[in-house]
């Protein structure tokens, strides 16, 4: 299960009330909330809706990224043929579910910066809902904080990850292939209405497995640098 939580309380300007902390992510109340819904209940139209929103997500990001030494890294429009599988085995047919159809990405290069990305973005968007996945990793040793924020303009909501460079190299890279030959095992498994078969569950484990060793070898470099620094500010305040 990914740890879901709701964003800080806000006031009537709609700025989070939120003060600072050396761990936002962890500050984060841990609350019970409905998921997000889209304002429109049928593909087409949020895929009517979709480049407008994806063009006001691309402004409103770029901005962020400057406040936040970060990189924005664009995406397009997830593709219709991926919505449509994900509405059908995961979304119980309910495409007002589908919360990811714009969404894009910031790259911190380190923790700090992560840290303050996330802060820049609780402050200047109407964050609905924050899934911190360094605390919980998915089974592959996927690691990134996934926002759901509701666009001002066109009401739809859109999805923001921020991520470390080097996590994210890995999820760009060949390893999102395996990760849709995984999907793709599931999906087919849910189109037959059966479970995964042992082969399949043994395909899976060690194709994760793979996974695992890449992401967890980058998350170490970033712990590690972490420590170190937090090991100079300690031996200069003594
Ligand atoms: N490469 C890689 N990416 C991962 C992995 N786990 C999660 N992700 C990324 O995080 C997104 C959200 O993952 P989930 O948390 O499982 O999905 P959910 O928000 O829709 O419940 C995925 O979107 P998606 O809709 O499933 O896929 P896509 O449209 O971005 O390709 C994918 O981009 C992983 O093990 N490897």
């Amino acid at each position: 299960q990914p740890s879901e939580y709701e964003a800080e309380p806000r006031d009537d300007s709609g700025y989070s009330q939120r003060q600072n902390s050396a761990l936002p992510f962890n500050a984060l109340k841990k609350q019970s909330f409905s998921a997000p819904r889209q304002p429109v209940s049928s593909l087409n139209a949020l895929y009517q809706q979709a480049p407008m929103a994806q063009n006001e997500l691309h402004c409103l990001l770029s901005q962020i990224a400057n406040q936040s030494e970060t990189e924005l890294l664009l995406a397009k429009v997830k593709e219709r043929q991926r919505a449509e599988a994900k509405v059908a085995h995961k979304l119980n047919n309910d495409p007002a579910a589908l919360t990811d159809l714009v969404r894009a990405t910031l790259i911190a290069d380190s923790l700090d910066d992560l840290q303050l990305a996330f802060d820049t973005l609780n402050q200047q968007a109407n964050v609905l809902q924050v899934k911190d996945r360094f605390a919980q990793p998915k089974a592959s040793g996927y690691r990134d904080i996934n926002l759901l924020l509701q666009l001002p303009k066109s009401g739809l909501i859109a999805e923001v990850q921020l991520h470390l460079r080097k996590i994210a190299a890995i999820k760009n890279g060949a390893e999102h292939q395996v990760y849709e030959a995984v999907q793709a095992m599931e999906h087919k498994a849910a189109r037959e209405q059966r479970p995964l078969s042992e082969l399949e569950l043994a395909r899976i484990q060690k194709l994760r497995q793979e996974s695992h060793k890449l992401y967890h070898k980058a998350w170490l470099g970033y712990k590690r640098q972490q420590t170190q620094t937090l090991g100079i500010e300690n031996t200069i305040v003594a």
